[in-house]
């Protein structure tokens, strides 16, 4: 069995490579480092720089490599990025996606695991479920949900068995301390708010505290990467015995505040995070929760790690293993 995983020598790709690994399993990495990092491919990865959009390159590695499955992670993630560079987002996360589908039609590849996003939902003040309205606010949800609907239409058409995974807010790091979130200039809150505990940034900016939510910040429904990365394998398993098509939320089903956030790295840092207001980004949302059923009953996964102050302490220990804290930068 050989995997092809896009995307791993990014966060949530490298996790899904050592998962893979640590089984003994045969894996390939795609990734065009544009937001990767080297340093988190794992060394018993073949490893392939390139694009998801070229292919010729795809065509080449899936025979070079014999490989059997595909799990897409390679994309631009960015939720106010997108509203700036919309094309790009379309381009990078749409039109690539196309070309990887054709590809593995083409080769006969025909089981996929597609990492979607909860931005293909329709504004909630309530947790989603899979089968709540779509009607993504952003481009990077739009550039998500056309994936989505190319995937079910080839599903339909006996074209391909695919794993649709519309993750909420993945935070946390590998036990073990061999990956963790690395992006430089990330964006992410809880990234953001452990860099700016450990004085790696000036202070951390709330994205707007005037928000029509308890405490007026945003609420997002965070899940530990290693949670995350099991409902992958748990996919790849009832793909791989013949299951048929899913879309999953990946979340835990409750949402924490900005507020509850910052706390949460306060108690595990043992120090103030330094804070400022900010207006708020475009295409924020107040509230975006799952519900959390469906993945449980479908795969019976069962989440290790759904605790908030769990996973700001694995997020807060791969920061601090990042080495002695640079001049902080200005607040983001
Ligand atoms: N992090 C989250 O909270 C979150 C939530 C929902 C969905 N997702 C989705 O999960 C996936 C992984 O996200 P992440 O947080 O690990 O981001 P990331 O930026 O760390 O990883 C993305 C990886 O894809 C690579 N890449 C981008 N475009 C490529 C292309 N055209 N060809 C080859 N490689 C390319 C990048 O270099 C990077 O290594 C993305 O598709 C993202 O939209 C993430
Ligand atoms: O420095 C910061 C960063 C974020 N926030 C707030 O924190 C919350 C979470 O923001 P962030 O961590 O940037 O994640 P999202 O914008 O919710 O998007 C993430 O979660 C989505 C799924 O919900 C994914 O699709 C995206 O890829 C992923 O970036 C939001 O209320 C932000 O306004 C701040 O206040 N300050």
């Amino acid at each position: 069995m050989t995997t092809l995983i896009t995307g791993g020598a990014g966060y949530i790709g490298s996790h899904m490579a050592l998962a893979l690994l640590d089984r003994g399993e045969r894996t390939v990495i795609l990734d065009n480092l544009s937001t990767g990092v080297r340093a988190l491919i794992p060394a018993r990865a073949a490893f392939i720089e390139g694009d998801v959009g070229d292919a010729d390159l795809l065509r080449w590695l899936i025979r070079r490599y014999g490989i059997d499955e595909v799990v897409h992670f390679a994309g631009s993630t960015v939720v106010p990025e997108s509203v700036a560079q919309p094309l790009a987002y379309y381009r990078n996360n749409a039109a690539a996606a196309l070309t990887l589908l054709s590809v593995m039609e083409e080769c006969g590849v025909e089981r996929l695991v597609f990492s979607s996003t909860a931005a293909v939902y329709a504004p909630s003040d309530r947790p989603v479920d899979e089968d709540a309205p779509l009607g993504p606010v952003t481009p990077y949800g739009a550039s998500k949900l056309m994936v989505e609907r190319m995937i079910r239409d080839a599903a339909a058409a006996g074209i391909l068995r695919a794993g649709v995974l519309r993750y909420f807010n993945v935070a946390g790091a590998d036990a073990a301390g061999r990956a963790g979130q690395s992006t430089p200039r990330a964006t992410h809150l809880i990234k953001a708010a452990c860099e700016a505990a450990c004085g790696r940034r000036a202070a951390l900016t709330i994205h707007g505290d005037d928000w029509p939510t308890p405490d007026g910040t945003g609420v997002r429904d965070y899940i530990h990467v290693q949670d995350l990365i099991e409902i992958h394998a748990l996919m790849l398993r009832r793909l791989r015995e013949g299951g048929a098509t899913a879309v999953l939320n990946c979340g835990y089903g409750k949402g924490a505040s900005v507020r509850e956030v910052i706390g949460a790295v306060e108690r595990a840092a043992g120090r103030r995070v330094p804070v400022r207001i900010g207006p708020r980004r475009p295409g924020d949302l107040a509230q975006v929760v799952a519900r959390a059923d469906r993945v449980r009953a479908t795969l019976g996964w069962r989440p290790r790690n759904d605790d908030l102050d769990r996973i700001v302490g694995s997020a807060l220990a791969w920061e601090a293993r990042a080495g002695p804290a640079p001049a902080p930068v200005s607040p983001s």
